[in-house]
């Protein structure tokens, strides 16, 4: 479970994350959507400890991560939204390092590598160098590393960006299957057919500010009920003229 607590974030004089608050709970698939620059990834890192809040509480299954980042470092899988790191190591040697990183027993290590790996269509390629690899093969990559060790929370910041369609398909069972043993994910994607039908819940956010956080039913329940996630989603996150700044 994730607990973020009034959490704001600022740039010198830019508020880019204002007062917000929410829980990703056990047992569900929360999405997190907004537009470019809306404050998604910068949340993201806020919840993983890369940069720290300007106010508030993170609290992953319920250690605070500024009191104790190494615990609440261990509770969570988390893929960034950049897949271009340690490009001269092998696939194998990257996995088994970030294994190494998170104390992974290695006893586990070879069955989940050969599952993921072969889930993944890149088991072939694990002995090359991730330099050779595409971005859909690094990106599935990345998602490997961050779950060996079998966090319980999976943070994943635009996860679906670059695989392709089998590849997308088995992530979002993995996804499913995960939060069915109870755990939590939480992701964010620009794809709102994919909340649509993935999300157990789902958080907005405009220009930082949470405009909504709940079900898709009780969303679509204040709308009218043929709307579509996109169909709300553009209608609540509508930009006035008046509001555009140059
Ligand atoms: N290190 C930084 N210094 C200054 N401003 C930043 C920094 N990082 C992010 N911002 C600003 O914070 C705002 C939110 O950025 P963020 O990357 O969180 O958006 P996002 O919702 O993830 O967007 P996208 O969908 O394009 O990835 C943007 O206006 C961005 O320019």
């Amino acid at each position: 479970m994730i607990e973020v607590k009034n959490f704001t974030k600022q740039y010198g004089d830019n508020t880019v994350v204002k007062d917000i608050s929410f829980v990703a709970k056990d047992g569900a698939i929360t999405g997190f959507i907004g537009h470019n620059g809306a404050g998604k990834s910068t949340t993201i890192k806020a919840i993983t400890g890369v940069i720290k809040p300007t106010k508030g509480t993170i609290l992953i299954n319920g250690i605070d991560i500024a009191k104790d980042a190494k615990k609440a470092k261990m509770q969570f899988g988390y893929v960034s939204d950049s897949p271009d790191h340690f490009l001269r190591l092998t696939g194998l040697e990257y996995l088994n390092f970030m294994a190494d990183i998170y104390d992974a027993p290695v006893e586990g290590r070879a069955a989940f590598i050969e599952d993921y790996a072969k889930r993944f269509g890149i088991y072939d390629s694990l002995g090359n160098t991730i330099l050779s690899y595409s971005h859909g093969m690094r990106q599935k990559l990345m998602i490997m590393g961050a779950l060996i060790h079998s966090p319980s929370v999976w943070i994943l910041d635009e996860p679906l960006t670059g695989l392709d369609p089998q590849s997308a398909f088995e992530l979002k069972q993995m996804m499913r299957e995960h939060v069915e043993k109870g755990n939590s994910v939480f992701f964010s994607t620009h794809v709102l057919e994919v909340a649509e039908k993935l999300c157990d819940e789902i958080c907005i956010i405009k220009h930082g500010e949470l405009l909504y956080h709940g079900t898709l039913d009780d969303l679509k329940a204040t709308h009218k009920s043929q709307a579509s996630l996109e169909n709300i989603f553009l209608e609540l996150t509508e930009t006035k003229d008046s509001e555009v700044t140059v």
